[in-house]
């Protein structure tokens, strides 16, 4: 696993220009910060020893004053330098797991909870973010203020009484390795907390209806309730860990100090120091106090940032579900092929479909029944590459499926899934999703054709009715419509409708269907396959394919597996007399 300071690293190479201006500034800062308690100093022993005059006194504040503004206003800019280049490591490392998240299949969402993922873009590239801003330069301020301050005290003030002050340090040193440890702990249970806390969030909206539905709000309350006491003492155990570095540095100062002060007593008695360098030395131990809690700080932030890192980085770099390897930009008009295809879902033993067979010509219409479960989603996920067969052959046009690039193969089928997604966006935009440059005349006509255009028109706002989560609420025959239209709309070689009028009524089904017969004859070459529980949807398709079990029971055309008197001829006979029944 790659580190995370090989990411920060190379961030802060990317961004070099950045982070020395704002280090310049630091040294700045420091090397003023460091100025003051000599003048101080000096300037105690001017007016101890009457050497000091008036207008000297004057000058020398007026120069401290000075002093103090400029380090405000170095300090000002060079937060506003380091964060707006922190930020950028917040904004790529957003848009690769989101790039990321839109290329992985469905196997990958399978495994991965989506409160997670939105906890993940959010609260944990927060912490890396503050790692790569925040703790970056209060590690560089920290150790530089260090330096330069134990340096003046040993060099410039008195180096016994440096070394004498430095006696508890160690000892600090070991209570903040002590503390990390547990904080990288407690930080890496209080992400993953969050991430649950999301994850339920995240579910209970989006099946706000079947809750109360079954009256489950004060058991989802509850669960919530847990949730997020769960996290917030998590958070509380990381705090509390990051509270003990104050005592840490409170215990250390106050026992150098102490020991300063008593070295310090005990040269001012014999002579060997002055008043005036005792006071400099304790400012410079007052000094040390933001170092100390720096390294604390700064600590704190590296861990969050470490435990962060270690949720984020196998989502970066987990394998794309399908490879994406194929090197042909667009499918040519050809034949659609697939010689024994079985394909058996990750962990599962039985295989979802076996030893599948069929050809299907340009402009042939495929249908494909079965009962619940019998593949027929699957089958129609091979050929997107949705998932990838362990056995069998998929041809289209004489080249593999995985010869075409994703984008490609993906450009040439126009699917309809069971259930349809419909955008936060108008109806007209909701149906040129695939060809934003449509027309209005464009995008009425496919919605004509998928019998929508009538419902549309009654909506207060017409096409411009805004759907989705902030817009009104379709019904689910009126989105399988919408989706229909989008996908004609798309116009591709190759239409694939999985169960999509299975909340249509039959009257409005022949319609649509009949307009899809109508336009294979205008534009020739276009093909379709037709899965759906519903047999009518398939009565003239050139060949029907009966699933059962994942495999092929019966093939035929409608009169030919009529004649069979098999699976196919017993549910026509079941649903014909479903649908005289409903008719009476
Ligand atoms: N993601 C998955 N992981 C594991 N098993 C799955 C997954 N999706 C489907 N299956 C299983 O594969 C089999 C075929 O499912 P599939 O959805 O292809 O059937 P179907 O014919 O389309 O069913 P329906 O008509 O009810 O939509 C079923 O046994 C199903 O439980």
């Amino acid at each position: 696993m790659s580190k995370l300071s090989r990411l920060i690293g190379g961030f802060v190479r990317q961004h070099s220009r950045a982070y020395i201006v704002s280090g310049i500034m630091l040294a700045g800062v420091a090397t003023l910060s460091v100025w003051v308690p000599r003048k101080v100093g000096a300037m105690i022993d001017g007016l101890a020893n009457h050497t000091l005059s008036g207008n000297a006194l004057l000058m020398e504040i007026g120069s401290l004053l000075l002093i103090g503004l400029s380090i405000y206003f170095l300090r000002v800019a060079w937060r506003q330098i380091l964060y707006g280049a922190a930020y950028q490591l917040g904004v790529s490392l957003r848009t690769r797991l989101y790039t990321r998240m839109t290329l992985q299949g469905p196997a990958f969402y399978q495994r991965q909870r989506t409160g997670d993922l939105m906890a993940l873009a959010t609260n944990d590239i927060d912490a890396i973010e503050m790692a790569a801003g925040e703790a970056m330069l209060a590690g560089f301020d920290g150790a530089l203020t260090l330096v330069m301050v134990l340096g003046v005290m040993l060099l410039g003030v008195d180096w016994r009484l440096a070394c004498i002050a430095l006696l508890p340090f160690p000892l600090m040193g070991w209570a903040f390795w002590y503390i990390s440890g547990h904080i990288h702990t407690a930080s890496t249970d209080s992400l993953k907390r969050f991430s649950a806390l999301n994850d339920h969030v995240q579910e209970t909206l989006s099946g706000v209806r079947t809750l109360r539905a079954l009256g489950l709000e004060q058991r989802s309350a509850d669960q919530f309730s847990e949730l997020a006491s769960k996290a917030s003492d998590a958070s509380l155990r990381a705090q509390v860990w990051e509270a003990a570095y104050e005592p840490a540095v409170g215990l250390t100062l106050t026992a150098a100090t102490g020991l300063t002060l008593g070295l310090g007593g005990y040269l001012i008695w014999h002579n060997q120091l002055t008043i005036g360098a005792l006071t400099s030395f304790t400012m410079y131990l007052g000094q040390l106090i933001w170092p100390m809690f720096a390294a604390g700080w700064v600590l704190s932030l590296i861990e969050r940032g470490r435990a962060a890192w270690q949720r984020l980085q196998p989502m970066l770099d987990a394998p794309l579900a399908i490879d994406d390897h194929g090197t042909l930009a667009a499918v040519p008009a050809g034949p659609l092929s697939l010689r024994g295809i079985s394909y058996a879902y990750t962990g599962q033993t039985v295989q979802a479909i076996s030893d599948i067979t069929l050809e299907l010509k340009p402009g042939q219409t495929l249908g494909l029944v079965g009962p619940t479960g019998s593949g027929k989603s699957t089958l129609l996920r091979v050929l997107l590459r949705q998932v990838t067969p362990q056995h069998g052959s998929a041809q289209w046009s004489g080249h593999a499926l995985d010869a075409y690039t994703l984008q490609a193969l993906r450009a040439a089928i126009s699917w309809v899934p069971q259930e349809s997604f419909l955008f936060s966006a108008s109806i007209a935009d909701n149906i040129a999703l695939a060809r934003p440059d449509a027309t209005r005349a464009q995008i009425e006509h496919a919605a004509d054709l998928a019998a929508i255009h009538d419902d549309i028109l009654l909506f207060a706002d017409g096409y411009d009715t805004q759907v989705g989560e902030k817009g009104i609420t379709l019904s689910g025959g009126q989105r399988q419509r919408v989706a229909i239209a989008r996908a004609l709309l798309a116009d591709n070689d190759l239409l694939l409708l999985d169960d999509a009028l299975s909340a249509v009524d039959t009257g409005t089904e022949t319609r649509i269907l009949q307009h899809l017969e109508e336009l294979r004859e205008a534009r020739k070459g276009r093909s379709a396959i037709i899965a759906s529980h519903r047999l009518s949807s398939v009565v003239s398709a050139d060949l029907i394919v009966v699933l059962r079990d994942g495999r092929i029971s019966e093939t035929g055309s409608h009169e030919q597996l009529l004649a069979l008197d098999g699976w196919y001829a017993s549910q026509w006979r079941y649903q014909q007399l479903e649908a005289s029944l409903d008719e009476a």
